[in-house]
């Protein structure tokens, strides 16, 4: 059988990482993700990612580029994470989630990830730094949105 993938988005905005809170299923409920979700038969990863983050939180959202790695879910199903940024609205848990929050690089292990999301986070933080980096380095100091 093929894999299906998975595609979640490491949502970085300001300095910061979206993470949102699993409602269900059961075995799943309270534990902390990259929003997204499978990617339709015909759909790349890319629009994928984009038509979640819309369903689940409300928000425009561009994936940027593909992080390095993936978990096997279960037979299957396979998970890949990438990097996307804000493009207009506010995440709210729509679908899905029953909470979302917005963590800076101090606090990624301040929620119960899920055990693949977990193994994620050394390049989150790097996109992280990289981000403030190119903030400080920008006129005015002004955020960019990665
Ligand atoms: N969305 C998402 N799913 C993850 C992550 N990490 C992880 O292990 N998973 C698992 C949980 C689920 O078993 C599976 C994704 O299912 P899902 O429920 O999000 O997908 P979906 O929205 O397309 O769901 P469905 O309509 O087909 O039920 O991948 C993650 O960071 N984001």
């Amino acid at each position: 059988m093929e894999n299906r993938i998975v595609v979640g988005g490491a949502l970085i905005h300001q300095g910061r990482v979206l993470a949102a809170r699993r409602s269900a299923p059961a075995e799943l409920a309270g534990r902390w993700e990259f929003p997204g979700g499978k990617a339709e038969p015909g759909e790349s990863e890319r629009q994928a990612l984009e038509r979640e983050l819309a369903e689940e939180l409300g928000v425009r959202a561009r994936a940027v580029a593909r992080l390095a790695g993936q978990w096997p879910i279960r037979a299957g199903l396979v998970l890949r994470i990438w990097a996307a940024e804000l493009v207009a609205g506010e995440p709210q848990p729509l679908q899905d989630h029953s909470e979302v929050r917005w963590l800076g690089p101090d606090e990624l292990s301040a929620v119960d990830w899920l055990e693949h999301d977990r193994a994620v986070l050394p390049e989150v933080a790097r996109l992280l730094a990289e981000a403030d980096a190119a903030s400080a380095e920008a006129p005015g100091h002004g955020r960019r949105a990665l």
